[in-house]
């Protein structure tokens, strides 16, 4: 080809400005159409949720600087990024690199409480299953945004294939009122978990996640009693009220039948993650496939850890603001939380039909 063919190739002067710009508007929207058919715009990094003043990523990893489950904002991206191969063609060893397979469904299974209970080791753990996905971040649909709508709900969870299950927790819904009718409307057969731990310790752990963002909070005590001299303990601070469970779970029970319902220990999720696992998968319907070879007891931190929690080849533990130290609260402010607690306790056991020992 000789020059002035090159330049009359080239030569754009002969077109109008609009012809110009419509031109650079197709290339630009072929190269979108293009990457997004390869499935690299669902691998972008999602929006970061504020959950109890906790920013959670979208994948649930807290953005902590160490420890565990964790991941900072740009290391969330480096990770959401990391699975795409450099030099990836859409076919190469003949897997695709799409990450757009599967659909997005309304969760078959919530972890609906209790806050402060051990939700997030249970999400986790359940996590590195390979036939659960699970939102990372705490939704809150069902107490906080229910006015947006089942739609945006959805389009919340992550896609799943056949035969996996989509799952959620979000702790506040166990003490919500509307709640129970609002996933029932959902779906009747919506799988209810509730983690419990004992009402008295979940107290003392709520008062210390506060406590961690106001320093100036009053003394447990103080919050924990109406008036220190009658001793009568006052119901409507939320970190007592929602240790009654008794109580939620009556609300929970006029709407869905007991056999919706797995009660997990939170003590035995600390003392035996795998066998509180291994009730949780059957109660799933899973595979057991999350056993004693995915935990180590980290002494460090004095919880057990995951040796390969997912999306990760290193062991981790949960983040630092789970399993902190408690402050001192003195004994007989939580002997009379105790026995405050006791027949709710009881009348607990009676509706689970399950003896957690809490006294
Ligand atoms: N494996 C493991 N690692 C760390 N922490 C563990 C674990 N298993 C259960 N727990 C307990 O979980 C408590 C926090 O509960 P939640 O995750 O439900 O809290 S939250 O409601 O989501 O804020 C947290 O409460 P605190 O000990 O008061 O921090 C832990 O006791």
């Amino acid at each position: 080809m000789g020059c002035s063919k090159w330049r009359a190739a080239f030569n754009f002067g002969h077109l109008k400005a609009h012809k110009l710009s419509a031109f650079f508007t197709m290339i630009i929207l072929f190269t979108y159409y293009f990457y997004c058919l390869n499935g690299y715009c669902d691998s972008l990094p999602r929006p970061v949720y504020y959950c109890n003043h906790q920013t959670i990523s979208q994948d649930g990893l807290e953005p902590e600087p160490q420890g565990s489950f964790t991941a900072s904002p740009v290391s969330l991206v480096r990770k959401q990024l990391s699975h795409v191969p450099k030099s990836a063609s859409p076919q190469s060893n003949n897997i695709s690199i799409s990450n757009s397979f599967g659909s997005k469904k309304f969760p078959q299974a919530i972890i609906i409480g209790v806050k402060k209970g051990g939700t997030r080791a249970l999400l986790e753990f359940l996590r590195i299953h390979p036939d659960v996905r699970a939102v990372g971040a705490e939704p809150h649909f069902f107490d906080r945004f229910y006015e947006k709508g089942l739609d945006w709900y959805r389009n919340l969870m992550p896609r799943t294939l056949e035969g996996q299950i989509t799952m959620e927790k979000t702790p506040s819904y166990f003490v919500t009122k509307e709640a129970p009718r609002r996933v029932l409307s959902m779906s009747r057969r919506t799988k209810l978990i509730v983690v419990v731990r004992d009402p008295v310790t979940r107290a003392v752990s709520d008062y210390t996640q506060t406590l961690s963002k106001s320093p100036g909070l009053p003394s447990f005590q103080s919050l924990t009693f109406h008036n220190a001299t009658t001793g009568l303990i006052d119901t409507s601070w939320s970190a007592v009220r929602i240790g009654i469970y008794a109580k939620h779970l009556e609300n929970w029970l006029r709407y869905f039948p007991l056999s919706r319902f797995l009660f997990v220990s939170g003590e035995q999720l600390v003392t035996d993650p795998a066998g509180e696992m291994g009730r949780v998968q059957d109660f799933l319907g899973l595979k057991r496939v999350v056993t004693d070879k995915h935990f180590y007891f980290n002494q460090t931190k004095g919880f057990p850890c995951l040796k390969k929690p997912e999306g990760s080849s290193r062991p981790r533990c949960l983040g630092k603001s789970k399993g902190r130290p408690h402050p001192q609260i003195p004994g007989e402010v939580l002997l009379k939380l105790r026995d405050f607690y006791r027949p709710f306790n009881l009348k607990f056991y009676q509706m689970t039909g399950h003896n957690f020992g809490w006294n």
